[in-house]
């Protein structure tokens, strides 16, 4: 058995053993002695009787450790034009003293802090501010609209929320007191207080509730971490679910700290003192585990970038930064690549930059593409390694790993289920499918630790949404097959949730948005391929009787009303009316079929539909010529 099929095979068959060994790389106040806690299954926690600060494993015991002058974090803004370093000594007297400023409002453990900022240290900070005290931290990308906002203020109910002045968006500034403000206007919760981090592109006015980040941070008392529970929630993360009510994904202190710290060496071969980038967002799990938690869990360095892979300020910013940060390995989407490519398809930016520091690029959030695959690989001669994991399961599903046993690379495949996760291909009657057919992709319980242990506050949704459907396994929502060397190919979503620019959003709350409008009878909404961004929403309106609007105008008032309901990041721009939408007899609208059909597959008409003309009548809307 190679050094890879030996780990998996343990983490499975003694996964007691496998996790409290690997337990052994974080420092506990009170060390587990047991790993799993199934008494309440099918809900499962991992190191049940175990203590620790998260915060402290990401800062204090390097710094302990004499490592407090190693750079723990570098900011690289060309949207302002600055780069910060941040030494683990620094970042932790900073983080310590944010902490001091949540306390001295009244923050305590258990409190959630709703963090909604743009890509700065301070994001960072307060995050791992929140870690030090016990609060949980829920933090909201930037590109979602103060509805999106509200639903997750009102879920979370946070004391207190912690913004900025403004984000910097290539074209445009994004101030976030006015969306706040209408955010709360919408809630039925409201925070104590709104802390706000003042940037000089564009001051927000303070008072009232409305506190100055520096003011407070200036004036508080540092404090020490303060031991939690393994099982505590360190923070809440929503995600797109089928319906639009986003699902507050919970992440636990002991068991992430312990999956995040074994994943760094052995997934991504980086280890303390390596210079790593992860170019995503604060705002989705990948920033989450990636740009905060796992590189300074383990001492590395980690670059935070604010800017664009194009246009900030051309499509050479990602090699400058590798060069220049001497950057080990880069984690991104292939949406990222595919905007290079398209604007520098010879990667003649690529040339201009020292790129001999980078091993290793890695993907995700999306499925990568044989073309952009090979385009990456050609150019930057490194490996690159596509790999599979959601926000639920909060670091890697599927990998090639570089660290255990690197692998060759099949492209379209994220390679092998990753120790501690036991995946299966199952067929719609639970049973599982030979290599080479496709399914639904399905994992057997126990999750390892790092993996939601459930949804806030609604176990009941976590079992239904992710639970029920086979016995004893967790559905992803995914499909694929795995081939006859058990490499994994994650073919697509099997509900109704797309990707979007490796962003998950959900078609349903888009269709909640077209349906709301006075003029619209009916309505959906499906994904459809996009050669930039992998997917692109695409609405179907049937009007009402006597609408009295033009389609024009109809068009521009639900692309409006998308991007101020559920934010820009949902690149809505597509609407069509029609006179009728394609259903079965049961009144089911066929979307999978109108996505088949729209992306030029030869698709076939399900036997229940209820007037196949329907459909005949979309296809040149759907497909023209
Ligand atoms: C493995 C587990 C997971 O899957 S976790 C999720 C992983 N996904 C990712 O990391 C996301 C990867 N994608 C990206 O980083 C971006 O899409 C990249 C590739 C950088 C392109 O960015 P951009 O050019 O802004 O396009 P986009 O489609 O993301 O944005 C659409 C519109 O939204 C806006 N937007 C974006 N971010 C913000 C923000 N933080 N605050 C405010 N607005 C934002 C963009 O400006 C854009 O607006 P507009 O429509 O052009 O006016």
């Amino acid at each position: 058995m190679g050094a890879y099929e030996e780990t998996h095979h343990r983490s499975l068959e003694d996964a007691e053993g496998f996790w409290l060994d690997a337990a052994a790389a974080i420092d506990w106040t009170r060390p587990p002695t047991r790993a799993l806690d199934d008494s309440r299954a099918p809900l499962m926690r991992w190191f049940p009787d175990g203590e620790l600060n998260t915060s402290y494993n990401a800062l204090d015991r390097h710094v302990e450790a004499g490592r407090g002058g190693r750079t723990a974090l570098i900011h690289d803004s060309p949207v302002t034009g600055t780069v910060r370093r941040f030494s683990y000594a620094e970042l932790r007297d900073e983080v310590a003293r944010f902490a001091g400023g949540l306390r001295s409002l009244g923050v305590s453990k258990g409190d959630r802090v709703v963090v909604y900022m743009p890509m700065v240290p301070e994001a960072v900070i307060a995050m791992l501010a929140c870690a030090r005290i016990g609060a949980v931290h829920s933090v909201v990308f930037g590109g979602f609209a103060p509805k999106e906002l509200a639903a997750r203020v009102d879920d979370a109910e946070p004391v207190v929320i912690v913004t900025a002045s403004c984000g910097i968006e290539p074209t445009r500034v994004v101030e976030y007191r006015p969306i706040v403000e209408e955010a709360l206007e919408l809630a039925t919760h409201q925070p104590d207080q709104v802390i706000v981090l003042q940037r000089d592109t564009a001051r927000a006015e303070l008072g009232g509730r409305y506190l100055d980040w520096a003011e407070l941070s200036v004036g508080a008392e540092p404090v020490g971490p303060v031991p939690v529970a393994a099982t505590d929630p360190l923070y809440v993360l929503y995600t797109s679910g089928t319906t639009g009510k986003p699902k507050g994904v919970v992440r636990d202190n002991g068991g992430h700290a312990v999956a995040l710290a074994w994943s760094m060496a052995a997934v991504y071969d980086i280890g303390p003192g390596d210079v790593w980038w992860t170019a995503s967002d604060v705002g989705w799990v990948v920033g989450h585990s990636y740009i905060v938690y796992a590189p300074l869990l383990i001492g590395a360095t980690t670059v935070l970038y604010e800017g664009k892979p194009v246009g900030t300020p051309d499509a050479g910013a990602f090699w400058r930064v590798i060069g220049e940060h001497r950057v080990k390995a880069l984690f991104t989407a292939p949406t990222a690549l595919r905007a290079i490519k398209r604007v520098d398809p010879e990667a003649a930016e690529l040339k201009k930059y020292d790129l001999s520091s980078l091993r290793t690029l890695f993907m995700a959030g999306e499925r990568l593409d044989p073309e952009t695959y090979h385009w990456a690989h050609g150019h930057l001669g490194t490996p690159v390694i596509d790999h599979w994991w959601q926000t639920e399961t909060g670091w890697p599903v599927a990998a090639n790993l570089r660290g255990l046993e690197p692998m060759p690379v099949k492209p379209g495949s994220a390679t092998v289920p990753v120790p501690g996760w036991d995946v299966r291909i199952l067929g719609q009657d639970g049973a599982e499918l030979p290599a080479g057919q496709e399914g639904v992709i399905a994992i057997r319980l126990p999750l390892p630790p790092g993996a939601l242990p459930t949804l806030w506050g609604d176990d009941e949704r976590f079992v239904a949404a992710y639970l029920s459907r086979y016995d004893g396994y967790y559905l992803t929502g995914d499909s694929g097959y795995r081939d006859a060397d058990g490499y994994l190919f994650v073919m697509g979503r099997t509900d109704d949730v797309i990707n979007v620019a490796g962003h998950r959003l959900s078609t349903g709350a888009m269709e909640a948005v077209l349906a709301a409008h006075p003029a619209v009878a009916e309505c959906a909404v499906i994904g459809v391929y996009d050669q930039l961004k992998g997917q692109l929403p695409r609405g179907l309106v049937v009007l009402k009787a006597g609408a009295g609007i033009g389609e024009d105008d109809l068009r521009q008032e639900l692309v409006a009303a998308v991007r101020r309901e559920i934010g820009p990041v949902a690149a809505f721009r597509s609407v069509s009316v029609v006179d009728a939408l394609p259903k079965t007899r049961s009144g089911k609208i066929l979307r999978k079929t109108m996505r088949g059909i729209a992306e030029g597959r030869d698709e076939p008409v399900p036997s229940t539909i209820e007037d196949p003309t329907v459909l005949d009548a979309l296809r040149p809307v759907l497909r023209p010529e």
